[in-house]
C-alpha cells in the first residue's frame, strides 16, 4: 500500500520542523498507526535528526526500531541500518514495504537480480530507498564502503543506525566479532550521526558500545528495564516431584497460550517437547540440531499460533518479535542476568500481562557452573567473567526478596520495592516462597550428603561423576559455550528465517564432512593409551551411576506407592548393568547417556512401565538364582531387534517394553551386545530418519515420538 506522501513534505519546509515534535508525532501516526512515542523515543529522533550521534538502550520490545525509522521519513536520503541477523532485517524490510515505505536489504542471500536493482538504485542520482539494512560483513567490503562514500558525497547518507550494537562487546552476551569492524565507519563517514541501539544493560557493555563506534558527545538515552507486564517467578525442581509435569499442569492452567521454554539441551527440548504433546499441549521442539527445513516449519508453525509452545534452546532467539507471547520458562537456568531478562523479556511484546517462569534446580546450577568454569578457563583471563555474570541469576533464584528489583539492580538500574506492586512471587507470596527457599536449602545439603548430586562440585578436579550430556559433546571436541549460546545457531536461524532456499544442502554437507572429520579424528586419537584410558568407563564411575539410579528409583517408588515388590537397590543394579552392558564398549560417552536418559525415564515412567522393565528384579527377588541353562533360553528380544538397526537409547526400552519374565542375573547374563555404529553410521541413521519424519512431519508430527538420540554433535 503506498502512503500518500503529504506528512513528508510538511516535515521538509525547514530543519526546525524536521526535529519539531508535532511532525514527527504526524509521522508516526501516517505510517506506523502509533498514537504518540513511548520513553525516549522522541528525544532519540530529535538527537539523531539534528545530527547527533546517540546511544539508546530500551528493553527488549521497547520500540528502538521506530528510531531509525521515522528519522528516514524526516529527512530526504538513505539511513543505513545495520542488523545481524539477515531474519531480522527481512523481517522489517517486509513490514516496511507493508507500509508503503521504501526499504531495501542487502546480503549474501539474495538473488543477483534483486542485489543489483538496489546497487542501480543507490548509484542513480536520487535513490529511492529511504531505509537500507545491511550486515556488517558488508560494511567491511571496500566496495561497499566505497558506495557509501559516495552517497555521503552527494548528501544522501542520513544516518547510520547499529541495531542490536552489543554485538560489538566481548562483554555483551551476543558477541559478533564482524560487529567490530563497524569501528572504521566513524573514519570513513565521519560527520554522518551514528545511533547505537542495544537491550543490553550492563555498563561494561554501553562503554564497549561507544568507544568502540567512537562516539562523539553522544545523547545517551536510558530507559527504565522494568517490564511491569511480566510476573516473574521461580519454581524449584528439587521441591518439585516432577518438573515436567509441574509444567504441564502451569501451562494447562493458563490454557491456550503462546509460550516459549527455554532449555539447556536439545535432547531436553525433544523430551519436553514429546511430553507436553502427550498431554496434548500443541508443543514443538526447535534446536540446532533439526534441519533447517524442520526449524523452518517449527518457526512458521509457532508464529502463525499453529502451535502454541515452542520449546528451545537459545538458537531460538534474536529477532523473534511475537507480539502475543504470553509466557516465557526457562527449564533450566540461564547463563546470566543478561540473557534471562533478553529472554524472559520475549514475553509480552504487546504490554499485555505475561509472566515469566525459571525452573531452577540445584543439579541445573551445578552443571551450569561447570560448564562456564570451563569455557572460563578456555578465555583469556582479560575476557569476561562468566562465572560472576552467572552469580546473579542464581541470587535471583535463591535469594529472598523481590525478584524484580533483582533484575533491574544487576543492571545498576534503582527499584524501590513497593513500586513491583506483587508482580512477583516474592513480593506477592513472601512467606511462601521463603518457606521453599528454607525446604531448598534442607533439600539440597541432604542430597549433596547422599552423593546424588548430578556434578559433584564445580571446584572437583577429577572427571569422574561430572559427566552431563555437555560433557559428551566437549568429549567429542565441540565448545561448551557455543553450546550455551549456541551462536552459530543464530547464523542457522536466520538462514531459516529467511526462507527455505538458503543453503540448506551446504550446511548439511558442510555438517557431515565435519562430522566424518570428527569420526576420524575419534579413531585417531582412539588409538592413543592416553584418550583410551580416558574413554575407560571406571568402577568409580559405575557406582557413582548406580547411585544416581538408586535415588531416581527410591523417589519415584516412594511417589507411586505400592510397589514394594521393587528392590531399588536390586534395580539400580539392573538398570546399570543394561546401560554397562550395552555400552562398555562404545566408551564412557555412550554410556553416560544411557544414564541419563534412562534416569530421566525412571522420573516419566508409569507403574506398569516399571514392572515390565523390572520384572526380571521382581521375580529375582522372590526366585532362586537361575542355573545357566535357563540363561540361554531367555535372551532379551529386545537386544535382537535392536540389532535391526534400531537407535540404542533408553526410550526405545520404553516404547517396545518386554513382556517377558526375565529370569536372569544381570551381572552373568551372556545376553548378545548390538552392535556399536560408527560415527557416520550413526549420523547417516540420524538424517534417514529425519528425512522420513520430515516428510511425514506435516501431518504427524504431534503425534510422533521421536527417538531419542544421544548428542555427538
Ligand atoms: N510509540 C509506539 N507506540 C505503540 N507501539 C509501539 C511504539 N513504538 C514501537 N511500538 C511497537 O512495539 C513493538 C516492539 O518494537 P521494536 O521491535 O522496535 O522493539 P525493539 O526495542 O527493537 O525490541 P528488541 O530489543 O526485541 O529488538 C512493535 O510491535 C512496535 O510496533
Ligand atoms: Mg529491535
Amino acid at each position: 500500500m503506498e502512503k500518500s506522501p503529504l506528512p513528508m513534505q510538511n516535515v521538509h519546509r525547514s530543519d526546525k520542523n524536521v526535529a519539531g515534535k508535532e511532525a514527527l508525532v504526524k509521522l508516526l501516526r501516517w505510517h506506523f498507526g502509533h498514537a504518540d512515542f513511548r520513553g525516549k523515543q522522541l528525544e532519540a529522533i530529535q538527537a539523531v535528526v539534528s545530527g547527533r550521534d546517540c546511544f539508546c538502550l530500551m528493553p527488549t520490545g521497547g520500540g528502538k526500531s521506530i528510531c531509525y525509522q521515522i528519522p528516514a521519513l524526516a529527512k530526504p536520503g538513505i539511513v543505513l541500518v545495520v542488523s545481524p541477523l539477515i531474519a531480522l532485517m527481512e523481517n522489517q524490510v517486509i513490514a516496511l514495504k507493508e507500509k508503503g515505505i521504501a526499504a531495501e536489504y542487502l546480503s549474501s542471500t539474495q538473488p543477483t537480480h534483486v542485489k543489483n536493482k538496489i546497487h542501480e538504485d543507490l548509484d542513480s542520482g536520487k535513490p529511492s530507498v529511504r531505509l537500507l539494512y545491511v550486515t556488517p560483513e558488508l560494511i567491511a567490503t571496500k566496495g561497499f564502503m566505497l558506495k557509501l562514500r559516495k552517497l555521503h558525497s552527494r548528501g544522501l547518507l542520513n544516518l547510520i543506525a547499529i541495531d542490536e550494537a552489543h554485538c560489538i562487546s566481548s562483554w555483551g552476551h551476543d558477541f559478533r566479532p564482524s560487529y567490530r569492524q563497524l569501528s572504521t565507519l566513524r573514519d570513513s563517514l565521519a560527520d554522518v550521526p551514528v545511533l547505537a541501539l542495544t537491550a543490553t544493560a550492563a555498563p561494561k557493555v554501553q562503554k564497549d558500545v561507544i568507544d568502540s563506534l567512537s562516539l562523539r558527545n553522544p545523547l545517551v538515552l536510558k530507559s527504565s528495564f522494568n517490564r511491569p507486564n511480566i510476573f516473574y517467578e521461580v519454581r524449584y525442581k528439587d521441591l518439585l516431584d516432577n518438573a515436567y509435569t509441574d509444567l504441564c499442569k502451569l501451562l494447562k492452567s493458563c490454557g491456550n497460550i503462546c509460550a516459549i521454554i527455554y532449555c539447556l539441551e536439545r535432547t531436553t527440548c525433544d523430551d519436553l517437547s514429546v511430553h507436553l504433546s502427550s498431554s496434548g499441549i500443541s508443543s514443538a521442539a526447535y534446536h540446532a540440531g533439526l534441519n533447517s527445513n524442520l526449524r523452518s516449519t517449527v518457526l512458521d508453525d509457532w508464529l502463525s499460533s499453529k502451535k502454541q509452545v515452542i520449546v528451545a534452546t537459545v538458537a531460538f532467539g534474536m529477532g523473534i518479535d511475537k507480539k502475543d507471547v504470553r509466557m516465557v520458562c526457562h527449564f533450566n537456568i540461564p547463563k546470566s542476568m543478561e540473557s534471562f531478562y533478553q529472554e524472559s523479556g520475549r514475553a509480552g511484546r504487546d504490554q499485555l500481562p505475561s509472566r515469566s517462569v525459571l525452573y531452577y534446580g540445584v543439579d541445573d546450577r551445578k552443571k551450569m557452573e561447570f560448564i562456564l568454569r570451563n569455557s572460563e578457563k578456555k578465555n583469556s583471563p582479560s575476557s569476561k567473567t562468566p562465572i560472576s555474570d552467572f552469580q546473579q541469576i542464581v541470587t535471583y533464584c535463591e535469594g529472598s526478596g523481590c525478584r524484580r528489583r533483582k533484575i533491574l539492580e544487576s543492571f545498576g538500574e534503582e527499584f524501590p520495592v513497593q513500586k513491583c506492586k506483587k508482580t512477583c512471587d516474592a513480593c506477592k507470596h513472601l512467606n511462601q516462597v521463603a518457606h521453599c527457599l528454607e525446604e531448598l536449602m534442607t533439600t539440597a545439603s541432604r542430597r549433596h550428603n547422599s552423593s546424588r548430586i548430578f556434578i559433584a562440585s564445580s571446584n572437583d578436579k577429577t572427571n569422574e561423576g561430572q559427566y552431563s550430556e555437555f560433557w559428551n559433546r566437549n568429549e567429542d571436541g565441540s565448545n561448551s559455550d557455543d553450546e550455551i549460546s549456541d551462536s552459530d545457531d543464530g547464523a542457522e536461524a536466520a538462514k531459516c528465517l529467511a526462507g527455505p532456499k538458503l543453503s540448506k544442502k551446504l550446511g548439511l554437507e558442510e555438517k557431515m564432512v565435519l562430522l566424518e572429520r570428527a569420526e576420524e579424528k575419534y579413531y585417531e586419537s582412539n588409538k592413543q593409551v592416553k584418550k583410551f584410558e580416558k574413554n575407560v568407563i571406571s568402577e568409580t564411575l559405575r557406582e557413582s551411576s548406580k547411585k544416581r539410579l538408586l535415588d531416581e528409583l527410591a523417589r519415584v517408588l516412594e511417589l507411586l506407592a505400592g510397589l514394594e515388590e521393587i528392590d531399588p537397590q536390586n534395580a539400580s543394579e539392573f538398570l546399570e548393568n543394561e546401560c554397562y552392558r550395552k555400552y562398555s564398549k562404545a566408551g564412557k560417552s555412550f554410556y553416560y547417556s544411557q544414564i541419563v536418559s534412562t534416569v530421566r525415564w525412571l522420573g516419566t515412567a508409569s507403574r506398569d512401565e516399571l514392572m515390565a522393565r523390572l520384572s526380571s528384579v521382581v521375580t529375582l527377588a522372590r526366585e532362586e538364582e537361575p542355573s545357566g541353562e535357563s540363561l540361554r533360553s531367555t535372551e532379551p528380544a529386545e537386544n535382537i531387534e535392536e540389532e535391526d538397526g534400531k537407535i540404542y537409547t533408553a526410550e526405545s526400552w520404553v516404547e517396545k517394553p518386554t513382556q517377558q519374565k526375565l529370569v536372569v542375573s544381570p551381572s552373568r547374563s551372556p545376553i548378545r551386545l548390538p552392535p556399536i555404529p560408527s560415527f557416520s553410521e550413526f549420523v547417516n541413521r540420524r538424517k534417514m530418519k529425519r528425512s522420513t519424519s520430515l516428510d511425514n512431519s506435516s501431518e504427524s508430527f504431534d503425534d510422533k515420538k521421536p527417538a531419542k538420540i544421544m548428542k555427538l554433535q
